[in-house]
């Protein structure tokens, strides 16, 4: 059967695509209903990546957050009609030691392979996550951001010594909120601590235990352990900075994505014995964890709904652009599509 699939040609411009797919008995159908705009997409959108980068996965679908609803299942895992998370990491081999988010033999969509902005997504029954009841949809749209902060989170957690009093966390965009809150669930006794530019956006976390602007840190200030959720061309001021502020053995995440090299310093770096662990992306075990977490803690998804940007229907390829060009425009908060396709 044929699929129309919204592919980004080129910067800024859309077209739909007919592209014929081969039923089967291994691949669900699922209609995607809420979609939400990463930054990642945005990238390709403005054409902020390299000439070569672009010229390579252009024309591609984007969108790799995003929920939808099962309408053809031939391995009898879902029942029609039923609400799923889709998963946009797609493992090929499996690995003792490496994850699946890191083997480099996987694929993902929106990055190599067309993203979610499609008619129908196919998708194997492990790269589909029944959605609990009741879940806002507008919050499950964006649950892989959520995910990647849960997978990162995690990690810290499996390598950074005890002393964990103080975490910081620098950036005030919508992955250090939703990290600083996983952060305060998880570890209640420590005090989180954002470091941001905008101190009309940390407002918004209410759940933390101190904010500062970048520019007026009082001395003194340090932390154990810090992540960067920065990313673009802020990344190299918030990973020095974070160097000269963390103490002595502390662990560096770092999730934020930027097209250039990053000056660090690194003599700094080896003198107070620090470990920058890099975490991209997450997988289904991460999706899995993190829905037990929702309903370990009910509140983080009212903490979540504060986050909901623009909601825009979408029916045309017009109304794709208008979400895309507000989501540049925003001051704060995911912007979602419902995908009226
Ligand atoms: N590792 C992964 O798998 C993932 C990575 N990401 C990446 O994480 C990064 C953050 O994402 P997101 O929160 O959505 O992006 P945002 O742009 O919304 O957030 C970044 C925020 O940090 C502020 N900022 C800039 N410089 C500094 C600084 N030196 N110290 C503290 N804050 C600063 C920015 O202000 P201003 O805008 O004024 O510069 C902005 O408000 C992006 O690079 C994104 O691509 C996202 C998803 C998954
Ligand atoms: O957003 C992300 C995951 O949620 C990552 O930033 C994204 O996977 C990076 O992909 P690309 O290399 O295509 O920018
Ligand atoms: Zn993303």
């Amino acid at each position: 059967m044929l699929n129309t699939v919204y592919q980004l040609k080129r910067p800024r411009q859309f077209e739909a695509v007919f592209k014929r797919i081969d039923m089967d008995d291994s691949q669900i159908f699922v209609r995607p209903t809420y979609l939400s705009i990463c930054n990642a997409d945005q990238r390709y959108y403005q054409g902020t990546r390299n000439k070569e980068v672009l010229k390579q996965k252009l024309p591609m679908a984007l969108i790799h957050e995003g929920i939808g609803k099962v309408v053809y299942d031939p391995t009898d895992t879902f029942q029609v009609g039923e609400s799923v998370i889709m998963i946009p990491n797609i493992p090929e081999e499996q690995d003792e030691v490496v994850a699946e988010n890191y083997l480099l033999s996987s694929r993902f969509c929106a990055s190599g392979e067309d993203g979610f902005m499609r008619e129908f997504v196919t998708a194997r029954p492990d790269r589909l996550l029944k959605l609990p009841e009741n879940i806002n949809p507008y919050v499950a749209a964006f649950t892989e951001l959520v995910s990647v902060a849960y997978h990162a989170v995690n990690r810290f957690d499996r390598s950074a010594h005890m002393r964990r009093k103080r975490l910081g966390v620098w950036g005030d965009g919508n992955l250090a909120y939703i990290t600083s809150l996983l952060l305060k669930k998880r570890f209640p006794d420590c005090k989180v601590i954002v470091f941001g530019k905008h101190w009309q956006k940390m407002a918004d976390f209410t759940f933390v235990d101190a904010t500062y602007e970048i520019t007026s840190i009082p001395q003194g200030v340090l932390v154990d352990h810090a992540f960067e959720c920065v990313g673009g061309s802020g990344s190299s001021q918030a990973i020095n900075q974070i160097i000269d502020h963390i103490c002595p053995e502390g662990l560096i995440s770092i999730m934020g994505v930027t097209e250039e090299l990053v000056p660090i310093n690194t003599r700094m770096v080896l003198e107070k014995g620090l470990t920058v662990k890099g975490s991209s992306r997450s997988g289904r075990d991460d999706y899995k964890g993190l829905l037990g977490m929702y309903k370990e803690h009910p509140d983080i998804m009212d903490y979540l709904e504060k986050i909901v940007g623009a909601r825009i229907r979408i029916r045309s390829i017009n109304d794709i652009i208008e979400a895309f060009e507000t989501d540049i425009h925003k001051i704060s908060g995911k912007t979602i599509m419902i995908w009226d396709k």
